[in-house]
């Protein structure tokens, strides 16, 4: 058994082996180990012919369960190895084979998902210089393709779709993207599989068969050929580790990229659109604001729809129009949101029926779901020919013949096994019916006998007992025994009583096990064929259920809408975006009483292009920015806005850069980072694009920061280089300037109003640059020590005394000094270059006065050996003081 095992874990390597034996699933050596910490079993072990014991620990067959969600969920593979034959019938060792891989993307267990999401295997395939990508949720049978040029792209689709498994082939893994810091980071299991599984002639035959189809051309995945590998190699995957049916997955959809808004990771982390930035947390996201929905259909649906706003006019406005329509006729909505209450997860339960494993609760969950149908469809169509509801209400199919058939055939309260009985109707089937009859008759039968039995015996307690070992008999206490006739038979013997059997009793017996036997098996097999006629429709099914999906989200946004007096947007593609008195929909939820303070925005393609945005901390910059970029996205969505009124020009990109981000763990500098998002967002925006910037420049010394800063508002404001809208906060205050040098710059800046030394922040928005930071009375706020503010208030009037910044401006000194990022050969060649900015605060300090090498005769290599790890620019003016003193020793030193 031992070397069977051995044998069989040798072909799952990277997966826990779940080995049956008898009543349990049994883990051995490291497997074992593992699953003792991680599920906290006890570890015992096994002679296996080997020196030590092996260790080993197991859980309970009828619990696996539980056990396989939570290795899962930790993000192990786990392979089931059943019993494929039956024990009693083996000869020598029992059959054994591999029967399902469960891993997190595969998990079927939807008690163990969340239902407010999709659950998807991602399948990537590169080849040499595309990507080629496919996700499918197997519990929902939901399936898409696209594909990909760049890195960048496919990494900001992961964050998209949020996978929980991706797969690929060795290329990938090589290609450049680090998949061990990607399993950490976001938490998913990233493996590769077999090269054969990406053969492309097999993975076009793989969606041949499985679509029934001659030949790909009906399933609309013109142009694509890479994505189509990667279509075929996640269906195969699939039915090679599931071995379960696929026949849910009923049709691919193309991801066309031009439909849709489009969102880098950065932004849908920044926004916070599905989850919070640091809690991961659905509370304080967009989504957790909109999600009023009733099914985890509609819940998933309005997922999507936040994570992919729309461009296109016509189908912002026929949303806009729907949610109108149902705020408008407010009784319908709620009706409608009434009925959808008990409707289970329609697109769940259909897979699970075509997986064949849906029980008769789950086909009661169904009826039950399915017989809210019929009043949703008419409510739907009691709404105006041409809307969107209307058509919903046509296009619905109510299934009213499936619910007939559940209602008509299983119990109200069936059991949760299908092998026991008692899970079908009487009146359904005659035979089923017949079988019953015969075990109620036989009650009465056996009664009969017993009764028989006493008066010929008189044993006044005799009993008729049954039990699954010894069948049914009779049982005498043993003061009775005497009387006990001749031609009973003894069974057993207890303690204080004697089993017996008659030759009539076990007649009866077989008649009456027979019926039972029989009922079983007949109400199993009608069982199977109710669940083959559901899963005949499943097409049908789908349809409404996504039909539903829709509708719940509908309802959803709408009723938001009314409850938090939200407006509908104008949708416009004139590059416009006006909003009167927004206000941020998660922040306003956040505070009580109704304190929050709305804001306009405007920006236009033209002279308003950027807003400059200066004020305190804590004034409300961020809260602001992120604001417009939210009710922009919402209204590309489809949603109200939290607003008085909104124009909105449909932006094609909405690009963030917002404070430190978590990437930390990938282990670039919190600068780094920020100008690798910067970059992006250069290289990516379009005229056509929302850009939000949030003090940038702030991770480097003052004047780099100031000076890339300014730099990137030029570029972003020249039309021919970029010409973006785009909302800079900073507190480089120097940036003010800018309005009045470049034409499409605004200032505005966050009121606040002084009281004594205290601030109180108004949160109004207003034009004109801030004047001050108050930086320290924001460090009040926060409880800083007074002798630290007092220090403080000293360092900042001897700061302004020497006015540092204004001084910059003028100096336009250019001196001899090496350029440290130079390779050695090159390094005492002397080059021309602008001083730092921390030479010229060090010198404006008055504590150094510079030193200038071009009268001495001194090779610098020594020095700049010593100093050659060292970048000026990424430290602190102190830091840069203490570098420059210790090469004027150095220098003296030499000279
Ligand atoms: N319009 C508003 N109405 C009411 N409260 C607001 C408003 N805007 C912001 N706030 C509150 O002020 C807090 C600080 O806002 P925010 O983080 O946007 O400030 P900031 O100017 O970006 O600060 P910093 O420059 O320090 O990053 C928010 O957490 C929010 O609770």
């Amino acid at each position: 058994m031992m070397q069977k095992y051995v044998e069989t874990k040798e072909e799952y390597k990277d997966c826990i082996l779940f080995y049956r034996l008898g009543d349990f699933y049994e883990m051995f050596f490291e497997d074992a180990k593992i699953c003792s910490q991680e599920l906290e079993l006890t570890l015992t072990g096994k002679s296996c012919g080997l020196e030590e014991r092996a260790p080993m620990c197991g859980v309970p067959f009828h619990a696996v369960d539980g056990y396989l969600n939570k290795l899962v969920s930790k993000g192990y593979k786990v392979a089931i190895c059943e019993q494929v034959e039956d024990p009693k019938l083996a000869k020598g060792l029992v059959k054994r084979a591999v029967t399902r891989v469960v891993t997190p993307g595969t998990n079927l267990d939807t008690k163990a998902l969340d239902e407010s999401r999709n659950n998807y295997l991602m399948c990537v395939v590169y080849t040499t210089n595309a990507y080629g990508v496919s996700y499918v949720d197997v519990t929902t049978g939901d399936y898409y393709l696209a594909e990909f040029e760049s890195e960048n792209q496919l990494l900001d689709e992961i964050g998209k779709v949020v996978p929980s498994e991706i797969i690929c082939n060795d290329p990938f893994l090589v290609s450049g993207i680090d998949f061990a810091d990607l399993q950490a980071r976001l938490g998913m299991v990233v493996s590769a599989i077999d090269a054969w599984y990406f053969d492309e002639d097999k993975c076009y035959d793989t969606l041949k068969h499985h679509f029934k189809v001659g030949s790909l051309n009906g399933l609309g995945l013109d142009g694509y050929s890479i994505g189509i590998i990667a279509a075929g190699a996640a269906l195969e995957y699939l039915e090679e580790t599931q071995k379960i049916s696929l026949d849910h997955i009923t049709k691919i959809t193309p991801y066309v990229s031009d439909r849709y808004m489009l969102l880098d990771r950065a932004t849908r982390r920044n926004l916070e659109l599905c989850e919070t930035m640091r809690e991961k947390a659905k509370r304080g996201s967009l989504f957790w604001v909109l999600d009023k929905t009733k099914t985890a259909m509609g819940a998933r649906m309005l997922r999507n729809a936040i994570e992919q706003p729309l461009l296109s006019k016509e189908e912002i406005d026929q949303r806009l129009d729907t949610i109108e329509a149902l705020n408008q006729n407010a009784i319908n909505r709620e009706e409608i949101r009434e009925y959808l209450g008990p409707i289970y997860d329609l697109e769940r339960l259909i897979s699970k029926i075509s997986y064949r494993s849906a029980n008769p609760r789950d086909l009661i969950a169904f009826r039950q779901s399915l017989s809210m149908l019929p009043p949703i469809k008419q409510v739907l169509n009691s709404f105006e020919e041409g809307t969107l509801l209307k058509q919903y209400g046509q296009e619905m199919d109510a299934l009213e013949d499936l619910f007939a058939l559940i209602d008509a055939s299983i119990m109200e309260e069936p059991p949760l096994t299908v092998r026991e009985g008692g899970m079908i109707k009487d009146g359904y089937n005659e035979e089923v019916d017949h079988l019953r009859r015969a075990k109620t008759d036989g009650k009465q039968w056996l009664a009969d006998l017993l009764e028989k039995e006493k008066e010929r015996t008189d044993i006044k307690n005799l009993k008729i007992k049954y039990n699954k070992v010894f069948g049914y008999y009779l049982e005498v206490t043993n003061s009775y025994k005497d009387l006990v006739p001749d031609d009973w038979t003894r069974k057993q013997t207890l303690a204080n009583a004697e089993r017996y059997t008659t030759p009539r009793l076990k007649e009866l017996e077989d008649s009456i096990m027979g019926a039972e036997d029989r009922l079983c098996n007949l109400e199993y097999s009608i069982f199977c064929d109710v669940r083959e006629k559901i899963y005949a429709q499943i097409g049908k099914v789908q349809t409404t259920a996504k039909i539903i999906a829709a509708v719940d989200m509908f309802a959803s946004l709408a009723l938001v809408a009314e409850q938090n007096n939200y407006v509908r947007p104008q949708i416009t593609t004139d590059g416009k975006i006006d909003i009167r008195e927004g206000r941020h929909p998660v922040v306003e939820k956040m505070i009580r009483n109704d304190m929050f303070v709305s804001n306009d925005t405007y920006l236009d393609d033209k002279k308003h292009k950027i807003a400059i945005i200066t004020g305190p901390n804590m004034a409300g910059k961020s809260t602001y920015m992120r604001q417009t970029a939210l009710l922009v996205l919402m209204a590309q969505i489809g949603s109200f806005v939290p607003a008085q009124s909104a124009q909105i020009g449909i932006v094609d990109r909405i690009f963030t850069r917002v404070g430190a981000s978590d990437d930390l763990a990938s282990g670039q500098s919190t600068f780094m980072i920020e100008m690798t998002e910067v970059a992006n967002i250069l290289r990516n925006a379009t005229k056509n694009s929302l850009i939000i910037l949030d003090e940038i420049g702030r991770g480097t010394s003052t004047f780099d920061g100031l000076s890339i800063a300014w730099a990137v508002v030029e570029y972003i404001a020249n039309t021919k280089l970029l010409g973006a809208k785009t909302l800079f906060a900073t507190h480089y205050h120097e940036l003010t300037e800018l309005e009045g040098k470049l034409e499409s710059v605004d200032n505005y800046c966050i009121a606040v109003k002084e009281q004594g030394e205290d601030i109180v922040f108004l949160r109004k928005i207003i034009k004109g640059g801030a004047d001050k930071s108050y930086g320290i009375q924001v460090a009040k706020l926060a409880g800083v020590p007074e002798n630290v503010l007092k220090r403080a208030r000293e360092i900042v009037q001897q700061l302004s005394d020497h006015d540092i910044a204004s001084k910059a401006k003028d100096i336009e000194v250019e001196y001899e000094i090496p350029d440290y990022d130079y390779g050695i050969e090159q390094q005492s060649k002397r080059r021309v270059r602008k001083k730092t900015a921390s030479e010229i605060e060090s010198e404006k300090l008055g504590q150094l006065s510079l030193f200038d090498t071009s009268n001495t005769n001194i090779k610098m290599d020594d020095i700049i050996l010593e100093l050659h790890d060292i970048n000026l620019s990424d430290t602190t003016p102190i830091e840069a003081l203490n570098i420059l003193y210790k090469m004027q020793e150095k220098l003296k030193e030499r000279m």
